[in-house]
């Protein structure tokens, strides 16, 4: 950072400071908290400081509103006591390209790594699905669902082999999941419930078997099976799930893969438009451990995610995470073309590839939110 931008940095912090009230009175002078060091990278500009002994450090939390009006909304403040470090992101990069090499040493040591995205800070998010499992994805039509769900998937096809994962992809829309149809590591896309339902019958039989497998050799969980006897995770993912929500079949085996799916390998991604609480609100919502809540219409629906102001977002491809914790993340984005260009080394001629027909008409309201107008 050159010496201009420091200092002028600088002055805009003690301008807050001023504002805030935060600083002692010696007579005529003004103790101001001390400003150890201000560092910018291309996403965020970091600035710590220590209050002055004496200084109430409630008056942080009280007067916080005088860094978002300086600074904007975009910012994070940790610390406590006296050492501070207020984050501020850069005017938001209108989009993060995906970039597998950035984003690999960030799940090298995860056994099923999701990258979620760039926090406040700059800094990548990322998490063990296997320790974490199952993923709710919300938000409206345009928010960036259907595109975290493709660097989601197409990050764990580069680092995984097809011996170590399998994917079940339901894509009720019919317009997303086609590009994975020749994955090597893709078991099926299927876009009808009765297929999906036949799919999902499938999964039902491996918990099976893998629940007999870990009782037999007396494990907790599937990787601890002898080597001969493994089988690989299986992820399901099925984009609008609601729709499928009639189906008691598709409900029940979706309730037990959640319930059960951890120590036995099988995990499930599940997107929605409009999450519903008649949906949701069943042992499905208590297993889903990650949700991420792109825009949502509204205070309720940000409730029932579980991802807090979520409604309040302004552009596509930022969302809300509550796993253990609270984030503000900006997802990766992957185009479709791109997609295609990583996902090429791992397609393989099926034998009988399923066909996923194009949307021929446009969804509705009422396809997706039917339970909303029942
Ligand atoms: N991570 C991102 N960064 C920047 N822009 C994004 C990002 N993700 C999506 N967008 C923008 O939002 C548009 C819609 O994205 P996407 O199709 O993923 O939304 P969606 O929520 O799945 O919508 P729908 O439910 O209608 O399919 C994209 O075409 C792109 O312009």
């Amino acid at each position: 950072m050159n010496i201009w931008r420091n200092l002028s940095a600088r002055k805009k912090l003690i301008d807050t400071f001023k504002s805030a009230g935060l600083y002692l009175t010696f007579g005529e002078n003004r103790v101001y908290p001390k400003i150890h060091s201000v560092k910018s990278t291309e996403r965020a500009t970091e600035y710590v400081f220590t209050l002055p002994n004496g200084l109430d450090p409630a008056l942080i939390k009280k007067n916080y509103f005088a860094f978002v009006q300086h600074f904007g909304k975009s910012i994070e403040l940790d610390g406590e006591y006296k050492r501070y470090t207020l984050s501020v992101r850069s005017k938001a990069p209108a989009e993060l390209p995906y970039d597998f090499e950035e984003i690999k040493p960030f799940i090298d040591d995860y056994k099923l790594g999701i990258v979620c995205g760039i926090d406040r800070k700059g800094h990548y998010v990322a998490f063990d699905l296997t320790i974490q499992p199952h993923i709710l994805i919300a938000g409206e039509t345009g928010s960036g669902k259907s595109t975290q769900l493709r660097s989601i998937l197409t990050t764990l096809i580069k680092t995984k082999k097809p011996s170590e994962l399998e994917l079940y992809l339901g894509d009720c829309k019919k317009s997303e999941f086609h590009l994975f149809r020749k994955v090597e590591h893709v078991k099926c896309v299927y876009s009808s419930s009765s297929d999906i339902r036949s799919m999902l019958d499938q999964v039902k039989r491996e918990l099976d078997e893998r629940s007999d497998l870990t009782e037999l050799f007396e494990v907790g969980h599937i990787d601890d099976l002898p080597a001969e006897h493994r089988r690989p995770y299986i992820v399901v993912c099925i984009d609008e799930f609601v729709m499928l929500r009639k189906d008691e079949d598709i409900m029940d085996i979706l309730t037990e893969i959640v319930a059960i799916g951890r120590t036995l390998g099988v995990f499930a991604i599940l997107s929605m438009q409009r999450p519903s609480a008649k949906v949701l609100d069943t042992t499905i919502r208590a297993n889903l451990t990650v949700s991420m809540g792109f825009k949502l219409r509204d205070i309720t629906e940000s409730k029932i995610v579980n991802t807090p102001n979520a409604h309040m977002i302004e552009h596509s491809g930022y969302f809300i995470m509550n796993s253990n914790k609270v984030y503000g993340l900006q997802a990766p984005y992957l185009r479709m073309e791109k997609a295609k260009e990583l996902l090429n080394p791992f397609m393989v001629s099926k034998r009988q590839p399923k066909k996923v027909e194009p949307a021929t008409e446009i969804l509705t309201e009422k396809d997706v939110f039917l339970d909303a107008i029942d």
